[in-house]
This record gives C-alpha cells, structure tokens and sequence, in this order.
C-alpha cells in the first residue's frame, strides 16, 4: 500500500508496536475531550483562496529565533522514543535534521542529549524541560542542554501535575529496560518496578520529581542559568500569554499537550487566535495539537501562528521506518503545505495571513 497521509503512517504504526506503549502514545487524559477538541477545531476554519496569483515559485522555508528552516513544521518533544524504534531519539535526530526540521527534544530522551546532538548535526534543536523538585538536578540538565549545543529551552508549564490517562492506568503501563530516560538522573529516569493495578509506573515517577509550586517569579532563574531563550510551551489563554512575553519568553507554544493534561481544556487551534492577539507579535506564537496535514498547518499560520508543532505523526514515522520515516512525515506535510500555499495563491510564508481565513461561529 503506498503512504500517501499521515494517516497510514498512523495504521502502519499501529501494528509495530506493544499495546500498552501505544496506548500510552495515542491516549489523552479522563474523557479525552481535549483531545478530539484539537480536531474538531479544524472543522471551524475554512481557506479563501486567491487566484491568478504567481505560484510557479513556492517557498515554505521560516526562520524561528535564528534557526533557518525548510518549514514551519516542528517536531513536538514527546518522551520515550524507543517505544517506537531501537534507535529511539537518534534516528528522530537524524530524520528531523534531513528534512530540514527543528527537533524539540524531550527531558524524557531515552538517549544521552550529546548522542541526540550529534546525530543532529547540523540539524536546528531546542531543549524540553519538566521543572523538577531537585534544583540541583533540574540544573544539571539544563547544563546538559547547553553544552551539548541546544539552542533554546522550551519549559512545558502545563503539567504541574501528570493528568489522568485512562490508557495507562488500565494497561498498568511499566517500561522496559531499555526505555530508561537517559538524561534526567535515576529516580525519575527509572519507572521500570512491577506494574500495580489501576497506576502507572510512568506518572508515578513524574508526580514524585516534578515541582508543582513554580510560578512566573522562577523563570529569570531558568533564563539566568542557561543563557539560552526560553520558550513557555502549554500556554491555552491570553492572559497567560501576557505574563510569558512580560517574563521574558522568546516564545510560546499553544497547546493543550495533545489532549494529555487538563481534560476538557480549549484546543491549541481554538486557542490561537487570543493568544495571537494578546502577544501582539511581539514574540513568535507557535501551536500544536491535531495537526495532520499541510492545509492544517496553513489554517494555523493564517491564524497568526509563526510554525506548528507534530507531536504523534512524527513518533508513527519513526515507527514505520526509522529515521526515513521521521522524513517522510515532515517532508509529507511540507509537501502538501506548498501544495495547500499554491492553490490559495500564497507563495511564501509571509504572504499567508488572516484573509486566507475564514472562521465559522462555535
Ligand atoms: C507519547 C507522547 C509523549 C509526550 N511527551 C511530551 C514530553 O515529554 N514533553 C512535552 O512537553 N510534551 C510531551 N507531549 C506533548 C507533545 O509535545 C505535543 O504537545 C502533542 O503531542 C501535540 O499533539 P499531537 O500529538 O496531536 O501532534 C507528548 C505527547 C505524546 C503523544
Ligand atoms: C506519564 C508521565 C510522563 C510525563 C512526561 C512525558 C509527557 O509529557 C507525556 O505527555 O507523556
């Protein structure tokens, strides 16, 4: 069967991998409201297309805090890549940098940051980080990151605590050995013990390390001690928005953490446009949730979004075929970007904006 969508990738997938981990990957939190409302959104927009437009040239490339791109699609930091290859994040690294994408790893990297580094190479990478309880530890990392040539660090602020995936707990989902997280010490790296009923060894472990007390005060310590930007990933309202650009956040992501957190929370599309309107273009907007094709990720830079994040989609390509599969996820959706940008008459990325848009009333 040829790949054509994303969506094969997804069936391909399906069927390389053990139950519980897939469970883990496709599952959202309580009702998993959030997460079909990262879907649904799409069903709200429709594209006004422009015609007798010059679109003989197409050019998706953007540039992100520096970093020259092929695309505004990103890869999302999702924890635990060898559930889905042997190479785990390597080959991610290595398919990320081949399609020309930025690769936001995960403080939950199943390989070492300076082996991700290097098998990124020149490849653009930003680094995820939990705020954890040991400073010492949560430190060490973010030292980690920066010697090993990350080039922002991305703090996800909407986990405070682990929300409450169904999936897991009913799988009882432990992790085998080989799915150690290789860069955040042995307690939290290890959630490996027996599997009890009703709880995973997964959330248990990052309920005991992550900090729940952290407020908007703590970031000048994080900006202090990496010397990097900081981009505040998980931010669903405008309010909050605000408070990222008044604390010094190089960006912010839009994102309900693919459905995984607060249950019933607004969708990363549903939320854009406050946020978009509260930051002002004063730092880059970036989004993530549900996005499945190039159309998609025009909608959402027709929103005000500057790149999209894929958090899923990726980790089905690494399932299918490894690092080419990782490419051909990104090169598919840049793919079909270009093709969504010829046929609304928008032939860079700059030339996408809100009247490409039209939104229908919830
Ligand atoms: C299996 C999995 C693991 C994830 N791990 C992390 C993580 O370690 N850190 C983080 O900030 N977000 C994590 N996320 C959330 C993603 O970064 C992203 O917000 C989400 O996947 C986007 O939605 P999508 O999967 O529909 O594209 C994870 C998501 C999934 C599916
Ligand atoms: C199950 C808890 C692990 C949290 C870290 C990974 C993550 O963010 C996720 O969504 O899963």
């Amino acid at each position: 069967m040829p790949v054509l969508t994303v969506a094969d990738y997804e069936d391909l997938a399906r069927a390389k991998v053990p139950a519980s981990y897939w469970g883990y990957v496709s599952g959202g939190s309580g009702t998993e409201r959030s997460m079909v409302a990262n879907r649904a959104a799409f069903d709200r927009f429709a594209l006004r297309p422009r015609v007798l437009v010059d679109v003989s040239t197409i050019d998706t490339s953007v540039e992100l805090l520096g970093a020259r791109l092929a695309g505004p699609v990103l890869v999302a930091p999702t924890a635990y890549h060898r559930m889905m290859h042997p190479e785990g994040e390597l080959a991610t690294a290595r398919g990320a940098a081949e399609a020309g994408a930025l690769y936001v790893t995960s403080y939950f990297s199943t390989q070492p940051l300076p082996d991700v580094a290097a098998a990124a190479g020149a490849g653009a990478r930003w680094m995820q980080l939990y705020w954890l309880k040991d400073r010492e530890l949560f430190g060490s990392v973010v030292d980690g990151a920066v010697a090993a040539g990350f080039t922002a660090l991305v703090l996800t602020v909407d986990t405070p605590v682990v929300g409450r995936r169904l999936r897991d707990l009913r799988n009882e989902l432990v992790l085998g050995p080989e799915l150690r997280a290789a860069n955040v010490g042995p307690a939290l790296g290890n959630a490996m013990r027996r599997g009890e009923a009703g709880r995973s060894a997964v959330a248990d472990a990052a309920n005991r390390a992550f900090d729940a007390s952290i407020t908007w005060d703590d970031l000048a310590w994080l900006r202090e001690r990496g010397g990097l930007p900081v981009v505040l990933k998980g931010i669903l309202t405008g309010e909050d928005a605000a408070l990222a650009v008044a604390h010094g956040a190089a960006a912010v992501i839009v994102s309900n953490h693919g459905g995984r957190q607060l249950d019933h929370a607004v969708g990363g599309m549903d939320a854009l446009p406050e946020v978009v309107e509260a930051v002002a273009g004063r730092v880059p907007v970036l989004v993530d949730g549900g996005f499945r094709t190039g159309t998609e990720v025009l909608m959402a830079l027709a929103a005000g979004a500057s790149a999209v994040l894929v958090g899923r989609p990726v980790l089905w390509g690494l399932a299918v075929d490894g690092a080419a599969g990782v490419r051909g996820v990104l090169d598919m959706l840049h793919t079909e970007l270009a093709q969504a940008m010829a046929l609304t008459g928008r032939p860079t990325i700059a030339r996408i904006d809100g009247t490409a848009l039209r939104t229908f009333p919830r």
